[in-house]
Order: structure tokens, then sequence, then C-alpha cells
């Protein structure tokens, strides 16, 4: 490795365990937030890289609770991790985590439905649309509760080049629970094909990754999560909003 690489290079200082993190701060799971940790660092390792490379990337993870995504995020080369947590119980750790990495993490305590993303990174990372994607990425282990408003939100904002989407064609790195996986990604004729699919393979390329098993979560959700669904808005680049373009079992 070349020393202006090895100089680029993060990696967090030894930290207490994810797990350890939640026993110190007895973060009991609230249903209520859908909430769902991931603790093996090498499953938001592998949730991580299908992103794509991160260096020097400006991040919006959303929801980070515990923080076992964002230490992954951070140590893919991030420099600029932004975090949207409603729950204040994870601040603590979040703030712990904040220090291991100064100047690269910045904590938002707030419900990612409302939060302004537009205002919450520089306007010299935006690109053209019809370019390359900017050097911004959302990645999240989205809470249940939120995934599919959030999506249809973003969908919108996509659309509409608001948002995130003002800065060109971020992309996203998101976990749903399986049923919304599949209908994000069903083709034509099958069954799970929805007005979601046709939305989101209208404006976006959807990759669908991976399945995280159940036994992944602490506490283990009811529902397996499809993982690492990767929506770059590819198609929003093309004019194709002729209902010509528009697939014959449209819902539309
Ligand atoms: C499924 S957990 C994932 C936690 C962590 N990223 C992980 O993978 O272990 C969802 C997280 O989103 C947070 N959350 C729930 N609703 C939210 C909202 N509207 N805005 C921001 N965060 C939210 C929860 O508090 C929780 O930390």
């Amino acid at each position: 490795m070349s020393a202006s690489r090895k100089l680029a290079s993060f990696r967090l200082p030894p930290l207490p365990t994810v797990g350890e993190l939640i026993k110190l701060y007895n973060l009991r799971a609230e249903k209520q937030l859908s909430q769902n940790f991931l603790l093996d660092l090498k499953l938001t390792d592998k949730i991580v890289r299908q992103a794509g490379s991160l260096r020097d990337a400006h991040v919006c993870e959303v929801g980070p609770g515990p923080g076992g995504l964002t230490r992954s995020i951070l140590n893919a080369g991030a420099t600029d991790l932004l975090v949207v947590e409603k729950d204040t119980r994870f601040i603590p750790g979040l703030k712990l985590l904040s220090e291991a990495a100064p100047g690269k993490l910045r904590i938002v305590h707030g419900d990612i439905l409302t939060y302004r993303m537009d205002r919450g990174f520089p306007s010299n990372i935006s690109t053209p649309w019809e370019g390359d994607p900017p050097n911004l990425h959302i990645i999240g282990n989205l809470p249940f509760s939120v995934s599919t408003p959030l999506i249809i939100k973003w969908l919108e904002d996509i659309a509409n080049r608001t948002g995130p989407f003002m800065h060109g064609r971020t992309r996203l790195t998101l976990t749903f629970q399986k049923e919304v996986a599949e209908r994000l990604t069903a083709s034509t004729g099958s069954k799970q094909r929805s007005r979601l699919s046709v939305m989101a393979q209208y404006l976006c390329t959807v990759r669908n990754c991976f399945t995280i098993p159940g036994r992944a979560f602490v506490p283990k959700p009811e529902r397996k999560r499809e993982a690492g669904i990767c929506l770059s808005a590819l198609w929003v680049s093309v004019p194709a909003r002729q209902p010509t373009s528009i697939p014959p079992d449209s819902p539309l």
C-alpha cells in the first residue's frame, strides 16, 4: 500500500463492542420504534460494501441505534457521516463513536421523515443529474414502521430532484422487510408486482443484494429482512415520464 493510501485510510480505535454498549446504557429494544439491532460487524461491513466505495464519502445513516452499521461506514472511509436517530437513549453511545472518529460523525436527534436532508450537506458535492452520482450515500437498517412511507417520500424526491436528490442521483443502500424488498424488485407479471414496484423501477435501478436471516437481529424480528437493496436513481435521467414508457401492468 502506498504511503498516501495508508495516510488516507481510517480505522476506529478499540471500543466497547456494540453488545457491551447496549448493556452499558441499558438499551432495551423499543417495539414502537421498530428496533432490531445488528451486532455482527462482519454483517454490517457486508451491508456497507453493497454501497460501493465510501472513500471520502458523505453519508446519511438512518436510525444508527447502537451504532454497528455506523462503525462499518466509518471504517469504510466515509469522511462525513450524518446520523439521524429518533431515540435519545442512543445519543451517548453515538457521542462515544464521534469522539473516536474526530470530525467525521455528526449526530442529529430527530425524525428522518421530517429531517431536511437538503440542508445537511454542502452544495459543492452536487453533480449534474445526467452525470456520475455525487459522493453522497444514504444507508440504513430501516425501522419497519417508517420504511414504506420513507421510500415513497424519497421516490417523490427523486422525481422532483429535491431533498437528498437535489445533489444529484444520490445512492441508497437500505434494508427492508422481505415482502417490501420483494415488491420493490418484483418484475412484470410476478405476484408481488405492485404500485411500489412500478414507481421504484420507473425512477431507479433497483438491486436486491441478499437476505439477512432473522437470527442476525437482536431481538429477532418476526419476519426476515432483505438487505442491501441498492436503489440508484439511474433511470430518472431518462426523459421517460410519458405514459408510453410506463410498463403495461402499471396501476398508475
Ligand atoms: C432497525 S433499528 C436499526 C438500528 C441500527 N442501525 C442497527 O442496525 O443495529 C432502527 C433504528 O431507527 C430508529 N428510528 C425509528 N424511527 C425513526 C425515525 N422516524 N427517525 C429516525 N430514526 C428512527 C430506531 O430508534 C432504531 O435505532
